[in-house]
């Protein structure tokens, strides 16, 4: 008889991990949308990233709870170099930013692409783009149709969106989930890395998300 996850005593159940990256420029807002999703508010002060800095998040999905790995990248070269091999292994979905004021964030969108390709992260590996820092009204560099067409071309969903502005904290969640459900739906995802349910001694930021794929 096959046993669903409720079935099983909650100390054996095991949760797939979802290892995401977040990837551009500096500056561009990576490490407020990463908080943001965790469960944050909008940190008011951040300092550039060096290296990384992960956050983890239980979420449900149609019934299964899966830990959503997020490694928040640092965009500054200096502050990246020996570490990017890391970034890259094992990943199994990647967010690509840029801020919706800097048009200059956008093109380098080109070489966060080649640095990814670079990296022999498979084709079938899900990808977003974010527009982020929407709510500067009035200071927009990017138009929509151009990061459309881009997102289009490269074949990602394009999510313009604020970490700042309250109201959009549910799209920012809408981020993540949505490459967690199309890492769900590739059912061969293996176990590997789980945690179990109970008895992990990592830090997770936030409740819980229980979510329908939104995707
Ligand atoms: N107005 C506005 N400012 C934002 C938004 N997101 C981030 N910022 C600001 O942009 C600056 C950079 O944000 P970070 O999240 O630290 O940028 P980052 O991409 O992580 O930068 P690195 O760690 O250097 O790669 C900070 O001053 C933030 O307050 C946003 O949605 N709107
Ligand atoms: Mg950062």
């Amino acid at each position: 008889m096959a046993l669903s996850q409720s079935t099983i005593p909650q100390d054996f159940v095991q949760l797939r991990i979802f290892k995401i990256i977040v990837v551009g420029d500096s500056n561009v807002g990576k490490t407020c949308l990463t908080f943001r999703f965790c469960g944050g508010d909008f940190p008011g002060n951040t300092e550039a990233t060096i290296g990384v800095d992960f956050c983890e998040k239980t979420v449900e999905i149609e019934g299964e709870k899966i830990k959503v790995q997020v490694w928040d990248t640092a965009g500054q070269e200096r502050f990246r170099h020996s570490l990017v091999e890391h970034y890259y292994r094992n990943v199994h979905g990647v967010v690509f930013v840029y801020d919706v004021t800097k048009l200059s964030s956008f093109h380098n969108l080109r070489t966060w692409l080649q640095e990814c390709e670079g990296h022999a992260v498979s084709t079938l590996v899900p990808r977003v783009l974010v527009g982020n820092k929407c709510d500067l009204e009035g200071q927009l560099e990017v138009p929509s149709g151009l990061a459309f067409s881009f997102a289009k071309a490269h074949k990602m969903v394009l999510f313009e969106t604020s970490a700042k502005d309250p109201s959009q904290s549910k799209n920012v969640e809408k981020i993540f989930m949505s490459l967690a459900c199309q890492l769900k739906a590739q059912k061969s995802l293996p176990y590997r890395g789980s945690a179990k349910l109970q008895n992990s001694n990592q830090k997770e930021v936030g409740e819980g998300t229980k979510n329908t794929c939104p995707c």
